[in-house]
């Protein structure tokens, strides 16, 4: 489980993240939603432990990770499966992120395994599709069996053949337990797999609730874009960044 109580963090020019207190409970995927630089990403750095929040505390069942060497036992992340060495091999590649997080090579091959790319351990990234690549930050995510797993955009680059496997993963995960925060643009997905939705705008959390309730919101054959348009219209720029209350143009 995941608990973020008053969390901050401030960039130049006032954007960032507002004072954000949600849960993301075991067996179920809360999703993240919200426009281009409505603070997801960096909510997720904070997560993670990559950014360091200005006010606020996190805690991942129960514990602060920050300093703690087992935090992957606890703690799965992959923010941008895309941002790799492509030169490696799966293998090595994996294998690097097990040891480096203190865990050993039957790691590396359950989580290979688990997303159904062990028997292409041995090829370089540079041959691997899009889907592949986010099926190996699957893995990065899913080394040593965390409970507790964050997601940055999973969806991107996987075939339809891909999303479907990634909702039975999904199921099976949360069947066991485990609790996925995820954020996502595909709406579609959203609203197939959500157990809760956050919607955010301008760093601020303007929705937190079971997706029913979000989907009451809105009106018509697609309900789901009816509802998350009429949170987040103010909060929407066309420069990615987001529209940020009293920061002037974004
Ligand atoms: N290192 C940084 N320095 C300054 N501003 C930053 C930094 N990182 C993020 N921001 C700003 O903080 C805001 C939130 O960015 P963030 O990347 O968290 O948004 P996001 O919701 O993940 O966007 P997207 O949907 O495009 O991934 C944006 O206005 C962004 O420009």
């Amino acid at each position: 489980m995941i608990v973020c109580t008053g969390i901050e963090k401030h960039f130049p020019g006032g954007r960032g993240v507002v004072s954000c207190d949600f849960a993301a409970a075991d067996g179920e995927v809360t999703y993240l939603v919200g426009p281009n630089g409505s603070g997801k990403t960096t909510l997720l750095r904070m997560i993670a432990g990559s950014l360091r929040p200005d006010a606020g505390t996190v805690t991942v069942n129960g514990l602060n990770l920050r300093w703690r060497a087992d935090a992957k036992r606890h703690l799965g992340v992959n923010l941008d499966a895309f941002a790799v060495d492509r030169s490696l091999t799966a293998w090595t590649h994996i294998l690097w992120q097990a040891r480096a997080a203190g865990l050993g090579t039957a790691d590396a091959r359950a989580a290979l395994d688990r997303v159904g790319l062990y028997e292409v351990r041995g090829k370089r990234l540079t041959t691997f599709s899009y889907g592949m690549l986010q099926r190996v930050g699957l893995a990065s995510a899913l080394l040593g069996d965390p409970r507790t797993v964050v997601l940055d955009e999973p969806l991107n680059g996987l075939d339809a053949e891909g999303i479907i496997w990634m909702r039975e993963l999904l199921a099976e995960e949360t069947a066991r337990g485990t609790c996925f925060l995820v954020a996502s643009h595909i709406f579609g997905e959203v609203e197939a797999t959500a157990s809760r939705v956050i919607v955010l705008g301008g760093g601020q959390i303007l929705f937190d609730g079971p997706v029913a309730e979000l989907l009451a919101l809105g009106e018509g054959p697609r309900r789901f874009e009816s509802a998350y348009t009429a949170l987040t219209s103010e909060f929407v720029s066309y420069s990615g960044k987001g529209r940020w209350p009293g920061v002037g143009t974004a």
